[in-house]
């Protein structure tokens, strides 16, 4: 039986717009009017988030808020490390996407020794360094923290000495090492990326299920596959970016793309995914229910959260 422990990260710092904060307590909310028990089960903990700084003139315009955004993932990095030391199962929710590197420097520096495979369904690669964002938005840039990637072959922009001081402290929480390898990445209906993330996408020949190979072999062979393709990893994060749904669907989010999976498929995918024994964290991120109508994403969110969770007790 795993323990699992609810990890609540309130920031919304990295997004590009306002609101993914409330994105937790929309879940709540969405639990709630579903009748659900789910929140009673686990207790949560709360890391604290530095959402104040969105009150501040921003110095940062390749990495807005950088200085802050650190603070966020050292708290994030400090939480993770220690419930994995004591053998948790975190599920983590979270506003921004950009906290994902500090989940994922926490899992890697309590077991240092284990190779990290990471399965990222999200509609973005979230691959941008301070060098080559387009919109200076750090959310679409854990993977690169983590990777410890600066790809100066696809530079565009010239970060301040100050962006890149924070930048390097960024890679190095948690040791001064790559945290994965991005060869031990796999997109699923990864859509909407900028050319320097296909130059690292082409570079490290990292995996992408597109959405329609998802709807034409099926959820079940797709997660098969992308288990497999993570063979040589010891554990496996999961991050569920709530813009991986289609953007007919999912209008609560900070940054929806067309062309994404069904609320069916985000469900089902999830379910068979964590059913892997090497599974290690799972987390839900980016939902704004500012910008949607009737709370519409947090269910739905919800129900993924609920039955990846549901699926996680019944097969351990
Ligand atoms: N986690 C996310 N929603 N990321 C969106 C990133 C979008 C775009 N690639 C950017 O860097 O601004
Ligand atoms: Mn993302």
């Amino acid at each position: 039986m795993r323990e699992i422990k609810l990890v609540e990260v309130r920031s919304e710092l990295a997004a590009g717009t306002r609101g993914a904060s409330m994105g937790i307590d929309a879940l709540k909310v969405a639990s709630l009017d579903k009748k659900s028990s789910f929140f009673t089960q686990f207790e949560p903990i709360n890391v604290p988030d530095a959402n104040n700084y969105l009150w501040r003139d921003n110095e940062f315009p390749n990495a807005k808020h950088i200085d802050g955004v650190y603070q966020v993932l050292n708290n994030v990095f400090n939480t993770v490390e220690l419930l994995r030391l004591d053998g948790k199962f975190p599920i983590v929710l979270a506003g921004d996407h950009s906290t994902a590197a500090g989940t994922i420097m926490g899992i890697k520096a309590a077991h240092p020794e284990k190779r990290l495979g990471v399965i990222w369904i999200d509609a973005h690669a979230d691959l941008h360094t301070p060098y080559t964002t387009p919109s200076g938005n750090m959310h679409g840039m854990p993977l690169a923290m983590v990777s410890r990637i600066d790809n100066l072959d696809s530079k565009l922009n010239e970060p301040s000495e100050k962006t890149i001081d924070y930048w390097n402290r960024i890679k190095s929480i948690g040791g001064d090492f790559p945290k994965i390898s991005p060869k031990d990445i796999v997109f699923i209906s990864v859509r909407d990326t900028e050319e320097p993330e296909n130059y690292l996408i082409e570079k490290y020949g990292i995996k992408n299920f597109e959405t329609k190979e998802v709807r034409e072999k099926g959820v079940s062979k797709i997660a098969e596959e992308a288990l497999q393709h993570l063979k040589s990893c010891d554990q496996i994060y999961i991050s569920f970016d709530v813009d991986s749904i289609d953007s007919n669907i999912s209008k609560g989010t900070g940054t929806p793309v067309e062309n994404g999976l069904t609320v069916d498929e985000a469900i089902s995918l999830n379910a068979e995914l964590i059913k892997d024994k090497r599974v290690c964290c799972w987390e839900i991120v980016e939902v704004n229910p500012t910008l949607d109508s009737e709370n519409a994403m947090a269910e739905i969110a919800f129900d993924v959260l609920e039955t990846t969770t549901n699926s996680l007790v019944e097969n351990f």
